[in-house]
């Protein structure tokens, strides 16, 4: 596992979006041979896809040969309801960039049969072979994507049911009111992260510290779903000095001197 310590969010946001566009640029994408990135939503990616959309639009990155695929969805919303993730990714990535339609991969959490939505998902990823980058965000209680608490560590697409915790932290999208808060979602499973050639996680602020603890310093456990990542062969953590909070200070110092050079490279 590689830590990247930064300052704040919108650094954690700028060496982010390089380090996709350069992973991008390095794949040199064709139309046979896509880049397949993973996408998640929330507010912590925000200041990546905003200066993905500023490289996109400075000729320093192209989104031609690009597949997506988001992590979640959920279920029961209308798609075009301004809080479901469809919209969100529209409205903060998609309508900006230079993406084909036939490329964005979302989880219909309107399907009528979600377990074969689950499935088509799953067979759709395999189709193209992998995953090439997952980018994601940790809950307060540490999980990815909507791996709650105690999700198998080796679960693929399906159907979950949120806990109070997350409609609690997601309420904030909907007028503040627990209600509104869809019950269920359908998320990709930490086994198909964990397939995913490379992952990066971003975690900034101190309400996301307990994770980053339980991430970088714990030991592999399904009731700290992001802790799954020490499993990865190529995982990534970038984070804000806030989320460190929780670290031991010998743990920061190792992450810090193993990243020099590269932060040099910012
Ligand atoms: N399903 C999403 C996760 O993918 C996201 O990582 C998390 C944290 O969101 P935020 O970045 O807004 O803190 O929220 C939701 O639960």
């Amino acid at each position: 596992m590689r830590l990247i310590p930064l300052d704040n969010a919108k650094d954690v946001g700028l060496w982010s979006a390089r380090y996709i566009a350069d992973a991008i640029n390095k794949f040199a994408p064709t139309a046979d041979r896509p880049f397949v990135l993973g996408c998640p939503t929330g507010g912590t990616p925000l200041n990546t896809y905003k200066r993905l959309i500023e490289l996109n639009k400075a000729g320093e990155v192209s989104f031609e040969h690009v597949v997506t695929f988001n992590m979640d969805e959920y279920v029961g919303i209308a798609p075009d309801h301004p809080e479901s993730y469809r919209s969100f990714m529209y409205n903060n990535f998609f309508n900006h960039i230079n993406i084909q339609e036939k490329n964005i991969n979302l989880l219909d959490g309107n399907a009528e049969d979600l377990e074969a939505e689950c499935q088509r998902y799953e067979d759709k990823i395999a189709s193209y072979g992998k995953i090439n980058l997952f980018m994601g965000g940790v809950g307060n209680d540490g999980h990815i994507a909507f791996n709650e608490p105690a999700s198998s560590l080796a679960s693929r697409t399906r159907i979950k049911t949120l806990t109070p915790d997350t409609r609690i932290a997601n309420s904030r999208f909907f007028d503040n009111d627990i209600n509104q808060v869809p019950k269920l979602a359908l998320t990709i499973g930490v086994g198909t992260l964990l397939d995913a050639e490379k992952v990066l996680i971003l975690v900034t602020g101190h309400n996301k510290a307990q994770a980053l603890e339980a991430a970088v310093e714990g030991s592999v456990n399904h009731l700290w779903t992001v802790s799954a990542l020490q499993l990865h062969p190529k995982s990534i953590i970038a984070c804000d000095e806030p989320a460190t909070m929780e670290l031991k200070v010998k743990t920061l110092k190792y992450f810090k001197e193993l990243e020099v050079d590269n932060l040099g490279n910012l």
